[in-house]
């Protein structure tokens, strides 16, 4: 796998490789060794993944401290539009963000340093979306920014969106420590 930094500190897109033959695709996402040598958290205590329809949008999601979390994001179906953007309060990047394509054939993951939020966008007709993180869900501190209030261009007029997300207050109501 090759791991490579983005503009924004703490996160990396990691270019997974992908093995064919005429059975199918070998793909292999995690190695805690290399993701150990790149200084990445390894350590990861949950696994879940989400199927979406096109169009949908969930996000921009984190985890207030100290439950905040890294988290390793592919996906294994379709195709989204996957962003995380700065929360940081003392960073230099606050309200930046990095956006890239996640897909099956692009085998592409996105890992998200702590401090970030995350959503994406669902651009195929299904996606399955599988991630890794750092500690596990806690109902209480898990909560979001609006997806449409750090100035990202979607590319979207009305992305289905579940009613926590579109509840969620705008970027500058969410700092949290770095
Ligand atoms: C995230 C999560 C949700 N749930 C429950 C809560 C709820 O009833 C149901 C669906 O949760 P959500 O609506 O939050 O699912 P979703 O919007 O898919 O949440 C995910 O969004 C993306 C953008 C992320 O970055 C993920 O970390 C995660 O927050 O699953 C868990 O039990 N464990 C979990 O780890």
């Amino acid at each position: 796998m090759n791991i490579i930094e983005t503009e924004l500190e703490g996160v990396f897109e990691i270019k997974n490789k992908k093995f064919e033959d005429q059975r199918g695709v070998f793909i292999k996402t995690f190695h805690e060794g290399v993701f150990k040598e790149y200084g990445l958290e390894a350590d990861f205590k949950e696994s879940f993944f989400s199927i979406s329809k096109k169009d949908v949008l969930r996000g921009m999601h984190f985890q207030m401290p100290p439950h905040d979390h890294e988290k390793l994001v592919y996906v294994t179906c379709g195709e989204i539009l996957d962003v995380a953007v700065d929360i940081r309060e003392d960073s230099l990047t606050y309200g930046q963000y990095f956006s890239t394509i996640l897909s099956q054939e692009n085998a592409k993951s996105l890992y998200i340093g702590k401090g970030y939020a995350h959503g994406f966008l669902t651009l195929s007709e299904n996606a399955t979306v599988v991630y890794l993180t750092s500690t596990v869900h806690s109902p209480e501190n898990d909560t979001g920014i609006h997806w449409d209030s750090f100035g990202f261009d979607w590319h979207v007029k009305k992305p289905i969106v579940s009613e926590r997300d579109a509840s969620f207050q705008k970027i500058s109501y969410a700092k949290i420590g770095s």
